[in-house]
């Protein structure tokens, strides 16, 4: 499989999957999409009912790392990635009303949906960087979740330093503590006088810069890099032959901010998995579902919501979504992609838009309605969701069709945000055992301005140190 930016002609010497996951984004500035997407007929995917979470993942995967990772050292790596999870089926999906599944994704080590790409990241990185001798720097964006998976699948690891930018004040404390206390030397925490969007920005800043992109080999975790996505598309194959596909349809409903789990989700039904309809979830910075109601993609400032993870408003993944809505033309897309950030609005054209609304649907809950939404799922169901999986909950709720199974992406546990989940439901979510001391240990990191020249001396400088 080879791959091509979304910003950019398929080039004759076109990276591979190893190529891809060591650069993040394309030097166009565009984000990697596969050449082709490959097909699943519906008898391979009868035939992988049977498969466990890892074999499966490693299958579905397979066509993406073809040519770079053969499958039966894939295989290995995913059976180690999960073989640390909580729960013996990896994402296991509950019944929460009738139709509506909740897929929980928060069995690994930092309760969040991010582990389910990241510790296999971590393995990748490790993999190639072996095979060819090679060390990166990986700078990385979160607004909670992405930060603590990435960390705790690199820490220790010699051919990777690491460095997370967080929006200072804006994550939960848990989440904070999560990144912050992993005192591992190739480690760096940095928290940024902005908000998600500005340290996403930076991260972005620095992949422009070539000279400093080549000089720390820069690399990225944040799901600009498509390793990410593709690590991502198993557990909507595991949800869909679950309840019948290849025979039956299924739709699902993802809360969204950077775009790229639910672009995961459409990357499964471009590949033959039977997906009706992609419902996106939003708190209240809702660029998503404005633009899904009235193709009105415009910025607005970021603000806090009790779904801290969400809080975003430049959906980095949705440029791969209009890529493809734009037939893949690659000079369409950079022109869109440079009027949005010069102007901070996208001007969709009006059949891409319809295209997308085949297959979306938007809905926004603010932190009210989240607070209702987590009540009701624990009064009527006994379900106890974080803000993020309700959203998610009461989105697939509102647009659950008779005789569709709807599966919600659950995407965090409820001891990641126990403030809003006590505030909620009078239930306070513990930690599990390993994170039941996570309050009484050293916390380190180091508070800087936005300004990205400052930014780049620390990377450079933690890279010197290990
Ligand atoms: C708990 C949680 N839910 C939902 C999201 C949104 O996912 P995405 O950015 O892939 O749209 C995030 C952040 O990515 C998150 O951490
Ligand atoms: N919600 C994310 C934001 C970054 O998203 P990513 O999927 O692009 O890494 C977070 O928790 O950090």
């Amino acid at each position: 499989m080879r791959y091509r930016s979304t910003r950019g002609e398929l080039t004759a010497n076109a990276p591979n999957f190893s190529d891809i996951l060591l650069a993040g984004l394309a030097g166009d500035g565009g984000l990697y999409m596969p050449e082709t997407w490959p097909k699943i007929s519906a008898q391979t995917l009868r035939e992988w009912r049977s498969l466990s979470y890892p074999d499966l993942a490693a299958e579905v995967m397979a066509p993406f790392t073809a040519g770079a990772i053969d499958r039966d050292t894939l295989r290995g790596m995913c059976r180690d990635a999960y073989a640390g999870f909580d729960h013996a089926a990896v994402a296991p999906l509950c019944e929460v009303e009738e139709g509506l599944f909740a897929l929980e994704l928060f069995h690994g080590p930092t309760l969040a949906f991010k582990d389910m790409a990241m510790q296999l990241l971590g393995r990748l990185f490790d993999h190639v960087l072996t095979e060819r001798n090679r060390h990166v720097t990986i700078v990385g964006a979160t607004s909670g979740d992405t930060g603590s998976a990435a960390i705790e699948a690199c820490r220790g690891r010699d051919r990777l330093s690491v460095v997370i930018l967080h929006p200072k004040g804006r994550t939960s404390d848990v989440q904070r503590r999560q990144m912050t206390t992993i005192l591992d030397e190739n480690i760096l925490n940095i928290a940024v006088e902005g908000d998600f969007d500005t340290c996403q920005d930076l991260v972005k800043g620095m992949f422009a810069d070539k000279e400093f992109r080549d000089e720390v080999s820069l690399s990225a975790v944040n799901s600009i890099n498509w390793a990410r996505i593709a690590a991502q598309i198993p557990y909507y194959v595991r949800a869909a032959l679950a309840l019948g596909a290849p025979d039956r349809e299924v739709s699902f409903a993802v809360p969204t901010g950077n775009f790229g789990n639910v672009l995961a989700a459409w990357a499964a039904r471009q590949m033959g998995l039977p997906i009706k309809r992609l419902c996106v979830g939003s708190n209240r910075n809702d660029i998503l579902t404005r633009f899904l109601l009235d193709n009105d993609m415009s910025m607005r400032a970021v603000e806090p919501s009790l779904s801290p993870s969400m809080d975003i408003q430049v959906s980095s993944n949705f440029e791969r979504l209009l890529f493809e809505m734009l037939d893949r033309n690659p000079t369409r897309c950079a022109a869109i992609m440079r009027e949005f950030r010069e102007t901070g609005r996208m001007a969709v054209p009006h059949d891409a838009w319809t295209r997308m609304k085949e297959v979306f649907d938007g809905m926004t809950l603010d932190d009210t309605q989240t607070s209702v939404a987590m009540r009701e799922f624990y009064s009527e169901s006994l379900y106890l969701a974080d803000p993020h999986t309700a959203i998610g909950l009461a989105a697939g709720k509102r647009f659950k069709e008779a005789g569709i199974p709807m599966v919600a992406a659950a995407t965090a546990h409820p001891a990641k945000f126990p403030d809003a989940v006590f505030a909620a439901t009078g239930i306070r979510a513990e930690l599990p055992p390993h994170l039941a001391d996570l309050f009484e240990r050293e916390e380190r990191y180091t508070t800087m301005s936005s300004e990205i020249s400052g930014l780049q001396a620390a990377v450079r400088a933690h890279i010197r140190r290990n």
